[in-house]
């Protein structure tokens, strides 16, 4: 939607033949943004052939833990000169790769040809054509201005980056502390401690974003604290939701089932993000305690208990 309002002509591609008729036909797409109108120049396919016919532009929106396996199927398609943007917030579990390292592992393009775009950007609000800002990061400064051109709009404000690591680093990050604000809140604890996550967690994803090569500067920006409080604060983000399930006690299963299909890429980013730190010796005790509430069945009053006993330390 924000590219075809920017005056980029934009084909969606939809697993579904029957969603992309009614996104093409009515402008809606009901089960994931009821009640928007979509823009009337955007249109859907289920065709993948159809879909990238000609693309200048090739913009990855699927979920993180999918990227591979959809990427593979489409590569002997993708147009040989077109760019690959990725909208995806998340670290691979097997590899534990970024989405751009997914991108250049299986198209085999170079780095300049990749690009991320990541910032505060709840899926609702920018849909409802609501003022926000983002990123564009990419290595090669002139593709990262080229997408830029293509998606900037009167309610959607990109600016460029050149580090990559930085921008997806933040975007993972941010889902993983957002699950711990959620279950934080659902266990009923209120703004002292909220603000004390969000501010640990970006100390947190900045130790990480350096280790891996990238600017602390960039975690003072959209990609980074934008996002990260974005997402911890908002009712729409679908993994505070799902933090704040589990802090109500609800079982991962139980959560798992409230989030109607859709994806709290968190649940899975906690443990690469945390098996990602390891590898690199950076501490992350919050990534540390959301992936031991999620995935070793630690209840959430003892993983806070937990974070609280630690040895004092200097900011
Ligand atoms: N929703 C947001 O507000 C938002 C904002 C910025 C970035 N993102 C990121 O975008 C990515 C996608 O998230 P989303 O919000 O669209 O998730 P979603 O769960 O709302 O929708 C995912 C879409 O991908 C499809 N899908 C699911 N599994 C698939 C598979 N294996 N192969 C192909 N398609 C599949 C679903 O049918 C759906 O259309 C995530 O990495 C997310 O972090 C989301
Ligand atoms: O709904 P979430 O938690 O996946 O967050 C959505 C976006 O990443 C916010 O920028």
């Amino acid at each position: 939607a924000v590219l075809t309002d920017a005056g980029t002509r934009t084909t969606l591609w939809a697993r579904r033949d029957e969603l992309a008729r009614t996104i093409t036909d009515d402008h809606v797409n009901p089960d994931y943004l009821p009640g928007i109108e979509l823009p009337e120049g955007l249109s859907a396919v289920s065709d993948i052939d159809e879909a990238l016919d000609g693309a200048d532009l090739v913009v990855c929106a699927v979920p993180s833990q999918s990227l591979r396996d959809n990427l593979s199927r489409w590569n002997g398609r993708i147009p040989a000169g077109a760019a690959l943007l990725s909208l995806a917030k998340g670290i691979e579990s097997e590899t534990l790769s970024r989405m751009t390292e997914v991108i250049a592992d299986v198209t085999d393009r170079p780095d300049d040809r990749i690009a991320v775009l990541s910032g505060p950007n709840l899926a609702r609000e920018v849909a409802l054509r609501q003022p926000a800002a983002t990123v564009v990061a990419c290595r090669d400064e002139s593709v990262a201005r080229s997408i830029q051109n293509a998606c900037t709009t009167a309610y959607f404000r990109p600016y460029t980056n050149t580090d990559v690591v930085g921008c997806e680093i933040g975007g993972a990050v941010k889902n993983v502390i957002a699950l711990a604000c959620g279950m934080a809140s659902g266990a009923g604890l209120g703004e002292n401690t909220l603000a004390s996550i969000i501010t640990r967690g970006l100390a947190e994803t900045i130790r990480l974003g350096e280790a891996l090569g990238a600017r602390a500067e960039t975690f003072a920006g959209l990609a980074g604290v934008g996002d990260l409080v974005a997402t911890c604060s908002s009712p729409l983000s679908r993994n505070r939701s799902f933090g704040a399930r589990l802090g109500e006690g609800r079982s991962l299963e139980e959560a798992q089932q409230a989030t109607h299909g859709q994806v709290a890429e968190g649940v899975k980013s906690c443990s690469s993000v945390r098996a990602l730190a390891a590898a690199h010796g950076v501490d992350v005790p919050l990534t540390d305690a959301v992936h031991r509430v999620c995935h070793e069945g630690l209840p959430v009053r003892d993983a806070i208990i937990a974070l609280l006993s630690r040895s004092t330390k200097p900011e």
